[in-house]
């Protein structure tokens, strides 16, 4: 029987594992599982999907959030009522930033805190900040491998399309509260948009635990709305690995 709620996982499963790797995306998890030691499917229900693996003889685990706060907060609270103290998420994201490219990999320092989520775990004033430790393993893992990370702001929302300022199609508008939002954001220097880094920074912040993140830049709102397929594949396979080695590198220390 699950100890867990949603996750559909046990303590027992787990193989005594502190840290886990998070991505939004459940199809996702396969991915990163097949890159590790003795990988084990564990379950699959809703959006959350999970294995058990080893790197370097250390348990991990693999859950997917599923997209946006409300969920990552179960994943992730579920997942430390088993024993996890440590989240690294990886996902896909839109820079806002001229000169950031498709293909780019940024890690955030801080978020801003365009959810709802978080403010169930802390009041506005709190700041959706990452973990010192697990970000400079993310930038140390990109370096690893020649690549200079983005290292900044992100925002993060709650919505697509009107918390990052796209335009309702049928009624060309977008609440007042983010009509000309982006602008703003840019001016601030805030990199890029994703949707789950506020509430996984603040509830792990606020609760002592460490959480980092990891995101390929699959489209750049300056110049594009709709990314390529090919790009967004060879953009997560590329903030897989850095991912994986960042949890290689914590593990180990
Ligand atoms: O690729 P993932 O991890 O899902 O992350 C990004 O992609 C989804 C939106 O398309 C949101 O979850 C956003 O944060
Ligand atoms: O623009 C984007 C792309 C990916 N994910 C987001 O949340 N926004």
């Amino acid at each position: 029987m699950a100890d867990v709620f949603h996750l559909g996982l046990s303590k027992s499963m787990l193989r005594g594992a502190t840290l886990a790797i998070v991505p939004g995306d459940p199809e996702r998890v396969k991915r990163i599982a097949a890159l590790l030691d003795d990988a084990e499917f564990l379950a699959s229900h809703r959006e959350f999907t999970s294995y058990v693996a080893n790197i370097d003889g250390k348990p991990i685990v693999i859950c997917s959030t599923g997209i946006g706060g409300p969920s990552t907060s179960i994943a992730v609270e579920e997942l430390a009522q088993l024993g996890i103290r440590t989240f690294l998420r990886i996902g896909t994201t839109g820079a806002i930033q001229p000169h950031v490219q498709v293909g780019d990999i940024i890690v955030p320092q801080a978020s801003v805190r365009l959810d709802g989520a978080s403010l169930h775990f802390a009041p506005m004033e709190y700041p959706a900040v990452a973990d010192f430790g697990c970000t400079a393993a993310m930038v140390a893992a990109c370096r690893a491998i020649g690549i200079e990370p983005h290292v900044g702001i992100t925002a993060s929302s709650d919505t697509f399309y009107p918390g990052q300022e796209r335009y309702d199609t049928v009624s060309g508008r977008v609440t007042q509260r983010f009509a000309g939002s982006m602008k703003h954001w840019q001016e601030l220097g805030v990199l890029n948009y994703e949707m789950e880094s506020a509430t996984l920074f603040t509830m792990c912040a606020s609760q002592g635990w460490r959480a980092a993140c990891v995101a390929g830049v699959i489209v750049n709102r300056t110049q594009q709305e709709i990314p390529d397929e090919t790009v967004i594949k060879a953009t997560e396979q590329q903030a897989i690995a850095i991912v994986v080695n960042a949890a290689r590198k914590l593990l180990s220390e």
